[in-house]
């Protein structure tokens, strides 16, 4: 695909989530979890946030996609999590990992082991869990030791490059990771993504919410090009929503309404360039 054919698919799918509503259910965490929903809805899609097996299953039978992150855990995920990822494999459907805080605790580091077989249509994180998550699956480009600070990563976007292209080819998905610029890859394909702002660092959950919103683009489009829609208007609602806030508590709300106001030719033309795995 050239960039003009990436284009057009991008405006695609960001017109048929804005004429469709699909449905992307999410078993996330409790810090930004409305955060994930408003920033769904915002885009177009639908939202649904659940926390026990059997309406996980549900979700994942419903909805077009499912968005799964693990940022805080509570014992239930670990009968959730896998439940849920095995159903949305056997049933085809796409699903967004986000690896949150990757290596801080032992259920995370299972839950997140698990999830190997179960292939996540796109797996969106920081440079440093990226990199972690790499080396969990034992994974090229991976490392054993998790570089990740908390929830933030402590290393540039371009370090994660191998470990990004690992992921996508073990997955057959997308990988993305995020940060001052955004690096998407298929596994034989890397796009680069610019734009977005300072303040989403300041502000908890431009990454979590990012994940949903790809969740909504995987349910109408392919994992590559979810994932590059999704860093397009964030990237274009950070530059735009920074322009006319002076800190981040309004940063937030103006970023939503950002990510509502932007147009599909507007995302397809935020700018993105290709290079060669
Ligand atoms: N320095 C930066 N300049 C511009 N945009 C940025 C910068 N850092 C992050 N972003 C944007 O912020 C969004 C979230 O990326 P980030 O890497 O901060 O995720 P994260 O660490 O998982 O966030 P969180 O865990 O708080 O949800 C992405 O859209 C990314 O492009
Ligand atoms: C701050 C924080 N702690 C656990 S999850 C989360 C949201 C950002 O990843
Ligand atoms: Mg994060």
């Amino acid at each position: 695909m050239n960039k003009q054919e990436i284009q057009i698919k991008i405006a695609k799918a960001v017109e048929i989530v804005k004429e469709s509503k699909p449905l992307a259910g999410s078993i996330t965490n409790s810090v930004t979890i409305n955060f994930v929903a408003n920033a769904q809805l915002a885009v177009g899609g639908t939202a649904a946030m659940v926390y026990l097996p059997d309406e996980g299953e549900t979700l994942a039978k419903l909805g077009g996609a499912m968005y799964i992150n693990v940022g805080t855990l509570l014992p239930i995920y670990e009968d959730t999590l896998p439940h849920t990822a095995k159903v949305l494999f056997e049933n085809q459907k796409p699903w967004v990992l986000d690896p949150v805080a990757i290596g801080i605790g032992s259920l995370r580091t299972k839950v997140l082991e698990q999830f190997k077989p179960y292939k996540p249509s796109v797996i969106r994180g920081n440079a440093s869990e990226i990199i972690a998550l790499a080396g969990l699956w034992n994974l090229e480009g991976g490392t054993d030791t998790s570089t990740v600070h908390g929830v933030d990563s402590t290393v540039s976007v371009r370090t994660a490059k191998s470990a990004a292209v690992a992921l996508a080819s073990w997955t057959g998905g997308a990988v993305a990771v995020s940060g001052e610029m955004d690096l998407i890859t298929d596994g034989s394909t890397v796009a680069v993504s610019y734009g977005g702002s300072e303040m989403m660092t300041a502000i908890t959950g431009s990454g979590c919410s990012l994940g949903g919103v790809m969740a909504v683009y995987a349910s109408v489009a392919d994992p590559f090009i979810a994932a590059l829609s999704g860093a397009s208007v964030y990237n274009l609602a950070g530059m735009r929503a920074e322009q006319h806030t002076d800190g981040t508590g309004s940063f937030q709300i103006a970023f939503i309404d950002e990510l509502y106001k932007a147009s599909a030719q507007d995302i397809s033309m935020n700018e993105f360039t290709l290079e060669e795995v």
